[in-house]
């Protein structure tokens, strides 16, 4: 089928296989994967735990490698994408240094990378803008609730302006109400930046919500059961959730994920 998509292809993955050996034998992670995901995409990953969805965007990020197949970040290997700095990494905790200020760690990856102290300091000040922590420069990652810390998280990913975030499920350990604050922030925050986002999720309505693209997992091994993609306008408000077509996506996304279970 010929892809008339106009649009860069930022991520491109062919046949892509990993399998971890372990004591117990092999663990098939991946198996035969190919996607592509292009500029200005926003893709969740959603599937039962142990799906390979954090394997997959690991292998994105050069934390680890493909045993076949190929892939692809901004035309180039991971390895030489990561050198780049052609993305950010969002983790499913945090991760803020306690012994540092949010502004600290804002600032943590420029200062190992060389930036001028100027620099470090305008991109802290944009950063924090863009997440609406404005003022919290100051404060320790204990003074701020969950859901400003993991907005903290994803200053920090922005701050050296990758092209590409890649998030594991940043918002999976915060209440509803946070989260669908959070989720409303962070499609803002993609429509004014433009940037790629590949983004791990278990929550259906939330990857219905954020997502340009929806990739539906099955687990052993790890496939893609369904590659969804959304019909739903670029700005969604939250009652979006309650309308016609988002509820058919969920229905899709729960059908592939009932098929890609099989007979477990
Ligand atoms: N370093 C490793 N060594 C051995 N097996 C691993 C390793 N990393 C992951 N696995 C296995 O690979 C499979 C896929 O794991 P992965 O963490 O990618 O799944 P996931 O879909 O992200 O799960 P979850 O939703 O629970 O985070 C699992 O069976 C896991 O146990």
């Amino acid at each position: 089928m010929k892809d008339t998509d106009p649009r860069d292809t930022i991520i491109s993955a062919e046949n892509l296989s990993l399998t971890f050996q372990t004591n117990d034998g092999p663990v098939h992670a991946l198996k035969d994967v190919s996607l592509d995901v292009r500029q200005g995409d926003f893709v969740s990953f959603i599937g039962p735990s142990g799906c390979g969805k954090t394997t997959f965007l690991r292998v994105m990020a050069d934390l680890e490698h493909q045993t076949a197949g190929t892939i692809t970040v901004n035309g180039v290997t991971p390895e030489e994408a990561r050198r780049n700095r052609a993305y950010g990494y969002v983790f499913q905790a945090a991760g803020l240094y306690p012994w540092r200020t949010i502004g600290g760690n804002i600032r943590l990856p420029l200062e190992i990378m060389g930036y001028s102290r100027d620099e470090q300091a305008r991109r802290t000040t944009e950063v924090l803008e863009l997440v609406e922590l404005s003022g919290f420069e100051k404060k320790f990652p204990w003074q701020l609730s969950g859901g400003m810390q993991q907005r903290a998280s994803i200053a920090r990913a922005l701050a050296f302006d990758a092209d590409i975030l890649l998030m594991d499920e940043p918002f999976g350990a915060l209440d509803e109400i946070v989260r669908d604050h959070l989720n409303e922030q962070l499609l803002k925050l993609w429509d004014r930046t433009g940037k790629t986002i590949c983004f791990v999720t278990h929550s259906i309505p939330e990857a219905v919500y954020l997502s340009t693209k929806i990739v539906v997992m099955s687990p052993r091994p790890g496939r893609i059961a369904d590659v969804i993609d959304s019909p739903l306008p670029r700005h969604r408000p939250l009652d979006i959730r309650d309308s016609q077509q988002f509820i058919d996506i969920a229905h899709r996304v729960r059908e592939g994920l009932r098929a890609g279970h099989g007979d477990e």
